[in-house]
């Protein structure tokens, strides 16, 4: 998730040296800089891309939305399994004031947990932000490691799903932040294997508290499968997290 959200920061130019850029500030004391929170040396492969595991209602949501982002009002963001360099390491160590419990060898083997599945099998997903509307989606398709009741995608997979969609729109907005709270209302159930879209709205920012809500819809938006709020915590650097 850290290296997800990095490149997501990134790519929303929060995490680039450049004149007038927002900044995370603390990591370097005095700059104001991250120091080497980049990612240039990283090859990884996108994972919010089209893949032959994706069904046509994936491919063709997918379709729609990049054309959105065609006029540059939405951006694709993009997405990646996570292995973290040893320079990457230490930045966050440093953001964190020293308190990740993992060693460092064991740190670089850690994946991101939506991405750790064979694909189609877990989670499939992409997110796209709207920067003057405060939103974001995700377009997403839930596989078959993920039921929970026979046929239907388990509770806690799309608790996730919502989760990280949350999350990523106070980040957006904010720079690095945590889940305080999550409240989810479960309607009707998500077939597994179908593909819904969970549908943002950053509502509230108080201080560092970030308030999103999302509904999360069918792909002919008939069915209103799920409705959930979030409470984000903007994350102090230098701030031990235990
Ligand atoms: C180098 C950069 C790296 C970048 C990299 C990205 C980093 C990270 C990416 C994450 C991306 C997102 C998606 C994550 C998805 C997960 O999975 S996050 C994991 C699950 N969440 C957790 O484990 C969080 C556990 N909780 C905590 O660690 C701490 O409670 C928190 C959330 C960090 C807040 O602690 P804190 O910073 O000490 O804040 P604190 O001063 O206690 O409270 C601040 C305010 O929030 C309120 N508040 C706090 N908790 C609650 C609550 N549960 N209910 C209501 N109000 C609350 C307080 O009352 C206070 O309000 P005010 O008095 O200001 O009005």
């Amino acid at each position: 998730m850290l290296r997800s959200c990095a490149a997501r920061l990134r790519t929303l130019r929060v995490l680039r040296r450049q004149p007038g850029d927002a900044r995370l500030p603390g990591s370097q004391p005095g700059s104001g800089k991250l120091r080497s929170f980049s990612f240039e040396d990283v090859t990884e492969k996108d994972q919010a891309l089209p893949k032959p595991s994706w069904s046509k209602d994936l491919r063709l949501l997918f379709d729609k939305f990049m054309k959105k982002c065609e006029d540059g009002s939405w951006k694709r963001l993009p997405s990646y399994k996570t292995s973290y360099t040893t320079s990457t390491i230490q930045d966050i160590r440093a953001f964190f004031s020293g308190s990740i419990p993992l060693k460092e060898e064991l740190m670089s083997q850690a994946r991101l947990f939506t991405r750790s599945f064979e694909d189609g099998l877990g989670f499939e997903y992409v997110m796209f932000y709207n920067d003057d509307e405060k939103r974001v989606v995700c377009i997403c398709q839930g596989g078959l490691y993920l039921q929970g009741p026979p046929g239907f995608l388990h509770g806690g997979a799309l608790a996730t799903l919502i989760d990280i969609t949350l999350g990523t729109n106070a980040m957006v907005a904010g720079g690095p932040v945590m889940t305080a709270n999550l409240d989810i209302s479960f309607k009707r159930p998500v077939p597994l294997c179908s593909v819904v879209v969970i549908n943002s709205q950053l509502d509230k920012v108080e201080g560092r508290k970030f308030f999103v809500s999302c509904n999360v819809r069918s792909v002919d938006e008939q069915t209103l499968h799920t409705e959930g709020t979030g409470l984000f915590i903007k994350l102090e650097p230098g701030k031990s997290l235990i």
